[in-house]
């Protein structure tokens, strides 16, 4: 299996005047492409901390981290954010689309900043949407879709980029269980085309879908679950 990130004794303390708060104990982790792997654990375990490493979005207070072979944790704050609008899609709970905007044009978004003609930038954001079967909704507002499909919208807005890494943080937490489950069907068929697929989640319904399930309790990240009462 080929390696798309990964996190050598990394860890991330907080400190908030006397206090201080390990957000992540030292973790070293290797992460896959061609797979759907879940981030489990209760409420304030870590979970978001690890997903906002891996995708470049905060430093680590110590280690290394590296996304794609290139040490990350080197870089400059605008150097990170070039790696996160070629390299990683993200995917959030509330969806974050622009409201003004259809479907389709949301999708283009991150394609004209990077550059992309109009043109272009249409052909690729029509083909993300075939790939989450939206393209009969392309030129809908946000507003006049159902929260699986405004889900579906973004995770096409993910993938436009040929991200390698989509990145997923409560992606269901605002759905029914059936545009659930159909959200986390598509999240599967990307990763089996070759992406990693990473899903930070407190449910633990959505285990059959993993490829692979890493638990985060109490800032330390394990391949076994330790109390399965504290998962709400
Ligand atoms: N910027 C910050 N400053 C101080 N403490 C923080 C910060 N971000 C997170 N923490 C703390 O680090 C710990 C882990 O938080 P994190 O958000 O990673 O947990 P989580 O598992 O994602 O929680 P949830 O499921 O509730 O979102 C918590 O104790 C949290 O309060």
């Amino acid at each position: 299996m080929e390696i798309i990130a990964s996190l050598k004794n990394v860890n991330k303390i907080y400190k908030t005047g006397d206090t201080t708060i390990t957000a992540l104990a030292t973790t070293n982790l290797e992460l896959y492409k061609q797979q759907l792997t879940l981030i489990m654990g209760p409420s304030g375990s870590g979970k978001t901390t690890l997903l906002s490493l891996i995708g470049c979005v905060i430093y680590p207070t110590a280690g290394e981290i590296y996304v794609n072979d290139q040490l990350v944790t080197e870089l400059s704050e605008n150097q990170l954010a070039a790696i996160r609008l070629q390299k990683i899609g993200f995917v959030f709970q509330h969806f974050n689309l622009l409201n003004p905007l259809t479907a389709l044009e949301n999708v283009m978004q991150p394609l004209l900043l990077q550059g992309f003609s109009k043109a272009v930038a249409k052909e690729k954001a029509e083909f993300a949407l075939a790939q989450v079967a939206m393209s009969e909704r392309k030129h809908n507002l946000p507003k006049k879709l159902s929260g699986g499909q405004k889900q579906r919208v973004a995770i096409a807005r993910a993938l436009v980029t040929e991200a390698g890494m989509m990145l997923c943080d409560e992606p269901t937490a605002s759905l029914d269980a059936k545009s659930a489950a159909q959200v986390m069907e598509n999240l599967k068929s990307l990763a089996q085309t070759g992406k990693a697929v990473i899903v930070v989640t407190h449910d633990l319904r959505l285990r059959p879908f993993a490829d692979r399930i890493i638990y985060v309790e109490e800032g330390k990240v394990s391949d076994t679950i330790k109390d399965e009462e504290n998962y709400k």
